[in-house]
């Protein structure tokens, strides 16, 4: 017999996707929901593996012992979808939505063929109604055009409601993101059933997130707050960007600005950390989606204006490259650079549109040898970003620090590591070619200090040679 809606309790949740969002979302799902069995699948056969192995796929501090603690009780990673979609109650899409490279669209629009070809083989497979909640980031209206797929390929007896549940976790930071969420946005259809499950996934997440906090809205605008959140973050972090290169021509320091500006409760003080540049898998495609959107609704100057978050971020991350250059006597041919840091943010192994590939491969450009290190990156990756097969002589990636600083002419922080801050620098300038130049490309480090070991420091936003009260570096060991 058909079931309804109405007739689905939440017993069993199928994520497909097990990456940096199914796999921490569910982990936390399961350790939260003890009642329910969490299954979440995945094509990808070696990080499903990796995920049943001891070595997780992913880097996410706290995460190991969430999955330690649930694995093989209500938390299970497989590749084997069909049965596991089949028995589930809600299912989410939890798949990559990059930018498309061809076709429509290209280099801008999402690409939700991963998101199609889930619904697809959801409708192919199961023959009981189900929730389906759209996790992955999509375009406005996504839903629908899943809605039509399930519609269209659907077996006799079964429906679907549509879910749009965007998550706002950041790297680094996810567990604690999913445990203590700002906000649960449940987006859904306005009718009996649509209301219905809103309730059902609503329920899921009360086992461990106060009412208040779960937002139940329109599907669009569900959908539309996903991507819109994101704009204004990664705006905010290029308009005190744009802001840092004012401060370096001037003679003001991005630092008290923007603790001034953070000062204003209207403002707060968070996202205004000038940087070499924000990264990450999702600014930046989210932002491209939002102007291609715009550009198709015809709102060209919304599309205009939002396409210069972007691009204040090219310049920022080109500014940096460009600084060490001038900075090492306008040529760095043949000098050796050390690069501390190759994540795109702390507290992740992720390099995804990291700023550190952008300031590596101007390096290389300019005939720089580079000696990589980031506590979490697997060398294979930091490779593979640097378009190199196998370690050659221009590249050389560490696992120590103080190795990758030896015999180089400069230091390079691209990342914000907190371990950083605490390095011996004493030992690394003792190691280095005279003279030495660190370039914090996250204001981390503690610049006087560094001046008065006998670094040359440069920063962002803040004029030249200012951070280094005495910087005598002409001198001792010649150039
Ligand atoms: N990474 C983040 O911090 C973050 C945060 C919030 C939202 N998002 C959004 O969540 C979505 C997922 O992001 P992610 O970073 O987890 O991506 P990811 O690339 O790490 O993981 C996606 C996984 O989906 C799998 N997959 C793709 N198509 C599949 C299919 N048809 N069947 C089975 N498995 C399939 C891939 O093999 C991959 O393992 C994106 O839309 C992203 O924009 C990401
Ligand atoms: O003041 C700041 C804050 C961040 N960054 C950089 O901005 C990038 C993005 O950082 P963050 O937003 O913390 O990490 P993400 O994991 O990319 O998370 C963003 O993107 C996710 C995917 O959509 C959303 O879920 C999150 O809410 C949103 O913060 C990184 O390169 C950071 O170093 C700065 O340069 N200055």
């Amino acid at each position: 017999m058909a079931t309804n809606i109405a007739e689905i309790p939440v017993r069993k949740i199928c994520c497909i996707g097990a990456g940096y969002v199914g796999g921490p979302t569910c982990s936390v799902l399961a350790l939260k929901c003890p009642d329910i069995q969490v299954t979440v699948v995945d094509r990808n056969e070696l990080r499903i593996n990796q995920w049943n192995s001891e070595k997780l796929p992913i880097y996410e501090p706290a995460l190991e012992e969430i999955v330690k603690q649930c694995r093989g009780k209500n938390l299970f990673f497989s590749t084997d979808m069909v049965p596991a979609l089949k028995e589930a109650d809600l299912i989410f899409i939890s798949v990559n939505t990059p930018t498309k490279t061809f076709g429509l669209g290209k280099g801008r629009a999402a690409d939700l063929k991963f998101v199609e070809s889930c619904a697809r083989l959801i409708a192919e497979v199961c023959d009981r109604s189900k929730i389906v909640v759209e996790k992955s980031t999509v375009p406005v209206r996504s839903a629908a055009s899943i809605v039509n797929v399930l519609k269209a390929n659907t077996k006799p007896g079964v429906s679907y409601q549509v879910l749009s549940n965007p998550e706002f976790l950041a790297e680094g930071t996810a567990v604690n993101d999913l445990t203590n969420p700002d906000r649960v946005l449940i987006g859904g259809e306005d009718s009996e059933d649509g209301k219905k499950a809103i309730s059902a996934l609503s329920w899921v997440y009360r086992h461990w997130v106060s009412a208040d906090k779960i937002i139940e809205m329109n599907t669009w605008s569900s959908e539309l707050s996903k991507l819109a959140a994101n704009a204004f973050l990664a705006q905010r972090i290029s308009s005190i960007n744009a802001i840092s290169a004012v401060c370096e021509a001037t003679g003001a320091d991005v630092s008290e600005v923007a603790k001034a500006i953070g000062l204003d409760s209207r403002l707060g003080p968070k996202f205004l950390q000038a940087s070499v540049g924000w990264g990450g898998s999702c600014f930046q495609k989210d932002i491209l989606n939002l102007v291609y959107i715009s550009e198709s609704l015809n709102l060209t100057s919304v599309a205009a204006y939002w396409q210069q978050v972007i691009d204040m971020n090219e310049y920022q991350k080109s500014r940096f490259g460009e600084r060490i250059v001038q900075a090492m006597f306008n040529t760095i041919t043949d000098k050796h650079i050390a690069i501390l840091g190759f994540a795109f943010k702390k507290n992740t192994g992720d390099t995804r549109e990291s700023p550190a590939i952008h300031v590596a491969k101007h390096l290389l450009e300019e005939g720089a040898f580079l000696h990589i290190f980031d506590p979490k990156v697997e060398k294979a990756q930091i490779l593979l970003d640097l378009d190199q097969l196998d370690e050659e002589s221009s590249i050389s990636i560490h696992t120590d620090p103080y190795e990758a600083a030896k015999g180089t002419h400069a230091l390079v922080v691209c990342t914000e590591w907190e371990q950083f801050i605490t390095y011996d620098y004493q030992r690394m300038y003792d190691s280095m070619l005279k003279p030495a130049f660190v370039f914090d490309g996250r204001k981390i480090l503690d610049h006087s200090a560094l001046a008065k070991i006998g670094f040359h420091v440069e920063t962002i936003g803040k004029r030249h040679g200012q951070s280094s009260q005495d910087h005598n570096w002409t001198g001792t060991n010649g150039i």
